[in-house]
């Protein structure tokens, strides 16, 4: 039975390697690779030892004897005890004692005794009347950190271990616990030492080190803790902080980075590990143990550092948005709302207002936000609205010309919202289709209750995107699509919205160059004109400051390279986005209390 598994393996895997070969020859995409994998010798060479596991369990040897080197000892001592020993004797005597064959020996009566464990050292002869509560702990270090902090408890100079890091070797071992006194360590008492010096005695202590521990009474099984997922929406390195409990055991993360927090039971200190942020590895990612977790601040300890880092800031102007003077206002010809000349100009012909909103005039969006965002899996249930799609992006990366790609291929599932305008209806336009047009004392009404997503001036005129035009839009049941400056993102992040945010980033530097020949850029109402090189160092450094400053935000980043490609791309992202399994934030999807 057994035989014809193992021919079934071997020969299974020519099959397949067989059959890889045919699909290499049609040119199947991924079958060169899969053909390699299969072909590798190392493949081969697991499949031989696997075999000869197979065959060791079919005929379980078992040894002759278990004391082979002892066994060697007593010829040996019986050789020497020989006055005239022949050369025979004297050749097994020299065999028998070289050092490869005492190792081998050894090697022999390991596997036989089947004893593979760590020799541990005998337990102190020396032991205290109260000895049943202490415990013996050895641990083999091999190189790698002990992945437990200790503190010192002031008054008493006690030292004890303060967490065990999830996946570390003190948590793989189970026997080391938060909470566990420290007696010694490898023979030396610790008691009254300082931290540091313990710490001197772990880092110079390498294989065996020994424990003695009372443990903590109420001990916490630790890894019960269900772990949350959270995404970074500060930096941290835990190098730099002069709070940090242990730094080489820090994790140092970066915003929109997701972190799977293991551990929260100090209300200071979490624990967590990195993950990457796809649905997948969410639903997947495992609860403990595979990889070692680091230490890094709680959301409470990271908001006290925000406040102090807040006060020690100079005063931070929030720039609103400045008129642009051009010439005048011209109908483009495409009844697609939100592309008109005058909106798109108020909005982004200056370079400069845009730059300034991601470098020093805006509030710095990392020193005031809660510094993690929990974050789960969410599908959106097909009666509800669509999720608000925001594409967002330096100007002149290709935004405006990407979303007009997109509404004008697939009419009946993007929209944008309609902007509001206080200028004058001209002839040939309808209300509610370019524009709504809107009082002023209107305008200013909305202005003041919130209503505007953005809004500003453009030849004394006031132009703004409302709340109310992208409810319209989603409550038709259609994908709303809207392009915002990076600092209005944060007042749409809402649990009525969900919206899901696409940086369009420029592509290469060469590519940007090339694939821009012909376009030209919207100067006023007017006129347009072809790149110039400093437009492309502009966009390709706006691009950088925006990326720098809200990459937390982001759920997808798209490369503007190709422009088909870019559209397809795009539309396949926002289905995606829509249709399928995605990470929000966990408030967003909260029933109400
Ligand atoms: N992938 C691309 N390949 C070639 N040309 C492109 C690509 N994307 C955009 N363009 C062109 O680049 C120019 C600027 O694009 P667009 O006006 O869409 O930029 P924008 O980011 O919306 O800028 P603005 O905020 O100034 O309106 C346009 O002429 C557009 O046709």
């Amino acid at each position: 039975m057994r035989q014809s598994i193992d021919e079934d393996v071997s020969e299974a895997l020519s099959c397949v390697v067989e059959d890889v070969g045919h699909a290499v020859s049609r040119n199947v995409g991924g079958a060169e690779l899969l053909h390699e994998l299969l072909n590798a010798p190392w493949l081969r060479s697991l499949l031989q030892i696997y075999e000869c596991l197979l065959d060791f369990e079919v005929s379980t040897p078992t040894p002759l004897l278990a004391y082979a080197s002892g066994l060697s000892h007593e010829v040996m001592s019986a050789v020497q005890m020989i006055q005239h020993p022949s050369a025979g004797a004297r050749e097994l005597h020299r065999l028998l004692s070289s050092p490869h064959i005492q190792a081998l020996l050894s090697s022999h009566d390991s596997v036989a005794q089947a004893d593979f464990g760590p020799v541990l050292p005998p337990l102190p002869d020396d032991m205290a009347e109260d000895e049943e509560a202490m415990r013996i702990v050895c641990l083999v270090k091999n190189n790698q950190p002990l992945g437990a902090t200790i503190r010192r408890d002031e008054e008493t100079g006690a030292i004890y271990i303060a967490r065990v890091i999830h996946g570390g070797l003190a948590d793989r071992s189970r026997l080391l616990h938060a909470g566990d006194l420290l007696v010694e360590v490898n023979g030396n008492p610790v008691a009254g030492l300082e931290p540091e010096q313990v710490i001197q005695i772990l880092m110079n202590s390498h294989g065996t080190i020994l424990f003695k521990v009372i443990p903590e009474a109420a001990q916490s099984s630790g890894n019960s803790q269900k772990p949350v997922f959270m995404k970074a929406m500060v930096d941290y390195c835990p190098l730099l902080d002069t709070c940090s409990p242990c730094p080489p055991a820090g994790m140092m993360f970066s915003r929109g980075e997701l972190l799977q927090v293991v551990d929260q039971s100090d209300a200071r200190w979490w624990q967590a590990r990195k993950i990457s942020s796809s649905p997948t590895n969410i639903s997947s990612s495992p609860s403990s143990s595979s990889t070692c977790a680091g230490i890094i601040p709680s959301a409470s300890m990271l908001r006290s550092k925000q406040r102090e880092n807040w006060w020690s800031q100079p005063l931070q102007v929030h720039t609103c948005i400045k008129p642009y003077e051009a010439d005048s206002d011209v109908t483009d010809g495409i009844y697609l709302a939100g592309f008109r000349r005058s909106f798109r100009l108020w909005r982004r012909t200056s370079y400069r207002r845009r730059r300034q909103s991601c470098s020093s005039c805006s509030p710095d969006t990392s020193s005031l936000c809660p510094p993690y965002e929990e974050v789960a899996l969410y599908q959106r249930p097909p009666q509800e609205n669509h999720r608000l799609i925001i594409l967002l992006g330096a100007t002149r990366v290709g935004v405006n010309e990407l979303r007009k790609n997109l509404i004008k291929l697939n009419p009946s599932s993007f929209q944008s919202p309609v902007p509001h305008t206080t200028r004058p209806m001209r002839a040939g336009e309808q209300t509610g289709r370019e524009y709504h047009f809107i009082t002023r004392e209107l305008f200013e009404y909305m202005v003041c209750n919130h209503r505007f997503v953005e809004y500003g001036h453009f030849k004394g005129q006031l132009y703004g995107t409302s709340t109310d035009s992208i409810d319209d839009v989603l409550r038709r049941g259609r994908m709303c699509i809207i392009d915002v400056e990076p600092h209005s993102i944060q007042p749409l992040r809402s649990k009525k919205l969900k919206p899901f945010v696409i940086f369009i980033k420029p592509p290469a530097a060469d590519r940007l160059r090339e694939t821009r020949r012909n376009a030209r850029i919207l100067l006023s109402c007017r006129e347009t004109r072809e790149f110039r090189e400093e437009d492309f160092v502009d966009l390709e450094e706006t691009s950088l400051l925006i990326e720098e400053k809200y990459k937390q935000f982001f759920d997808f980043t798209l490369e503007n390279n190709e422009l088909q490609e870019s559209c397809r791309k795009l539309y396949s992202i926002i289905k995606e986005a829509q249709e399928e399994e995605q990470l929000i934030p966990v408030s967003w999807s909260r029933e109400e209390e």
